[in-house]
């Protein structure tokens, strides 16, 4: 296992790989960052917050260089990238991932990076927010934050707690899951409310008196729809990469939906307590051990 590594290769320099690179030069794990991205503009940004030390627009012009690839992108971009740096990869080089779904992940990994995979490690940092690109990316994000690995059969244990204390590095602690039970979870509670924030949104925003409601809209709407702010291409590869689990959690919140519907149309006041109740003590409980553990 290695505690540190020479050179970096990140895909996609914005709020989730760029705050890596960050943890990891702060404690001193990694001798060189390449940053790599589509949009000239954010490279240039990266490179002037010292995020990373050196830019590209092809990853396979620099791949060939990498101790350690992320890949940051959004996970529909990650085939491509994936195919591109096959060919030139180092025999040694970790791959690794920080998108938000690990089925596609991983089934791209083995489509795209079959003689390599003892080398490949799906990741998911479980820290983050509604903002993006380079100019978002800080130190500290990971502090106290899960990252979750779901490694292959086939990847060998020195490649998977490479990663893991390269994370811990960057402040974070390290669990593991299967795939499918990854986006099982995360369908459940990261994935569908996302997308009812911006389901919510844009039905308040297609109002004839939208412009009324968002002058008196306060601190509960703003509470309940932070996360529409977030960036639409990332969530859009998200929703369509985990769209069974995702479809399996709306079905189920309809339901929940259509009885409060009844309990409110029929008056049904003890079915409102009830479910208000329950859902209160639930969320202040996990606020509880949120705020000691993360
Ligand atoms: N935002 C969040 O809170 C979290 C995001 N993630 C995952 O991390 C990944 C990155 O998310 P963020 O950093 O938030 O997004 P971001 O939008 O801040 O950064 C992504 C960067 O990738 C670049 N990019 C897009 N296509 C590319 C391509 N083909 N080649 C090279 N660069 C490309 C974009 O220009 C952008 O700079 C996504 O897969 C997301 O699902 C995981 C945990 C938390
Ligand atoms: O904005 C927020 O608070 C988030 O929920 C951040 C987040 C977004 C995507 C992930 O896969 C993990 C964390």
């Amino acid at each position: 296992m290695q505690e540190s590594i020479g050179t970096l290769v990140v895909a996609g320099v914005g709020l989730i790989g760029g705050s890596f690179a960050l943890g990891l030069k702060r404690a001193g794990r990694v001798g060189h960052v390449i940053g790599v991205g589509r949009s000239p503009e954010n490279l240039r940004r990266a490179l002037e917050l010292g995020v990373v030390d050196e830019v590209a627009q092809d990853i396979a012009a620099v791949a060939g260089r990498a101790d350690l690839v992320l890949l940051a992108t959004p996970v529909g971009q990650m085939g491509a990238l994936m195919q591109a740096l096959s060919t030139t990869l180092a025999p040694h080089a970790i791959v690794t991932d920080a998108g938000s779904t690990k089925g596609d992940v991983v089934a791209l990994m083995r489509a795209h990076l079959a003689p390599h995979l003892a080398r490949c490690v799906p990741a998911h940092p479980i820290a983050g927010s509604d903002l993006s690109g380079a100019t978002a990316a800080q130190y500290g994000l990971y502090e106290n934050r899960k990252v979750v690995l779901t490694p292959l059969a086939e990847t060998d244990s020195d490649a998977c707690n490479t990663v893991g204390a390269l994370w811990q590095a960057c402040g974070a602690r390290i669990e593991r899951l299967a795939p499918l039970e990854h986006d099982a979870i995360f369908a459940a509670v990261s994935h569908l409310p996302h997308l009812l924030a911006f389901a919510y949104v844009d039905m308040i925003a297609r109002k004839p008196n939208a412009a009324r409601c968002f002058d008196f809209a306060a601190t509960g709407f703003r509470d309940f729809t932070r996360i529409a702010g977030s960036h639409p291409e990332m969530w859009r590869d998200i929703a369509l990469a985990n769209r069974e689990a995702l479809l399996d959690e709306l079905a189920t919140y309809r339901a929940t939906l259509e009885q409060l519907e009844a309990a409110v149309s029929t008056g049904d006041s003890a079915r409102l307590t009830e479910t208000f109740d329950t859902a209160r003590a639930a969320r202040v409980a996990w606020n509880q051990r949120f705020m000691r553990q993360g």
